[in-house]
């Protein structure tokens, strides 16, 4: 994804979000309907490249971005500043500034909760796919996020994520990502999940497609049975035991994607052919 001068055929882009944060990323033109990439808390917009996500998407126009205090983007100090409100105006704001009409939005992890939230927010979003997150309501124990950020921000937070990731199976570009993150905008986007993170998300409009992707091993494979219900969205399995090792299964996921926007009828595939 990344060449020579840092970028091969990609360029990088900025925007302002609602309230003024300068938000990030890097965008390549091609032909059909935008993907908008969302990337989960301790992560960036390499992850993409790195996961082998886009070797299977190698036509479509493709926008991946730095969410606040990740990448490129600018960093917020506050757990208010990275509520999930914050992050829908992010993406947003990115809707905005590549002006189609039509976009598909993949989320990974939280990114996922994000872009089942930026659906709900957004009729110009005609497809989400949420990798390993469901939209439900979840109860968030605020001590046990609380010790997370406390983990995370301190001077042994990169050994303490790459230690946890790697011991429940993480592929090594999902362990490596959280080292580029900087401690406190973790430990502030960690508090961050307090404000409004544990509701469930809605459905945005009755065309839309949501697409749950969880490992088939799921402990909790119920609560994206319930959204599969209460959303009408679909659920795709991949064959991993759970959520943390689906991560290795993203190239085959880029694939599956891909066949979903070739399937894509006609008038859509027109609509969404703008200049790439
Ligand atoms: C079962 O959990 C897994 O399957 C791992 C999986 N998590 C999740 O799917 C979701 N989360 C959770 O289920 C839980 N939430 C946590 N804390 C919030 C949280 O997620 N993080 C804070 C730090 C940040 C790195 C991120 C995280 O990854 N921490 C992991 C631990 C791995 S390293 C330390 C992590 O789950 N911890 C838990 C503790 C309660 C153990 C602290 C609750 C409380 C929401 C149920 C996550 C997508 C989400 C969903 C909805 C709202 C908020 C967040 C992964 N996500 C990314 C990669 S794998």
């Amino acid at each position: 994804m990344r060449s020579g001068n840092g970028h091969s055929g990609w360029d990088a882009f900025a925007v302002s979000s609602a309230d003024g944060t300068v938000i990030r990323g890097i965008s390549r033109p091609g032909s059909g309907e935008t993907l908008v990439l969302v990337h989960g808390v301790a992560m960036d917009s390499r992850v993409w490249g790195d996961s082998g996500f886009l070797d299977g998407l190698p036509d479509a126009p493709v926008v991946a971005v730095d969410l606040r205090g990740r990448g490129a983007s600018s960093h917020v100090g506050t757990a208010a500043g990275h509520a999930l409100d914050r992050y829908v105006e992010d993406v947003r704001a990115v809707l905005d500034r590549f002006g189609r009409e039509r976009y598909i939005v993949f989320g990974l992890y939280f990114g996922g909760r994000i872009a089942l939230q930026v659906a709900g927010a957004d009729t110009r979003v005609v497809r989400a796919i949420s990798f390993c997150a469901h939209g439900e309501e979840v109860e968030i124990p605020a001590d046990a996020v609380e010790e997370e950020a406390r983990a995370v921000e301190g001077p042994g937070g990169h050994t303490y994520l790459r230690d946890h990731f790697t011991a429940k199976g993480a592929p090594a570009w999902m362990v490596e990502a959280c080292g580029r993150v900087d401690g406190g905008q973790l430990g502030a986007a960690t508090r961050g999940l307090l404000h409004g993170s544990h509701r469930r998300t809605e459905r945005g409009h009755p065309d839309q497609d949501l697409v749950l992707i969880t490992a088939a091993g799921d402990a909790d494979m119920a609560t994206f049975h319930a959204g599969e219900k209460r959303l009408g969205a679909r659920l795709w399995l991949v064959d991993s035991p759970t959520r943390v090792q689906a991560a290795a299964r993203l190239a085959e996921v880029g694939h599956r994607v891909a066949g979903l926007l070739e399937a894509a009828p006609d008038s859509a595939r027109a609509a969404g052919t703008g200049a790439g």
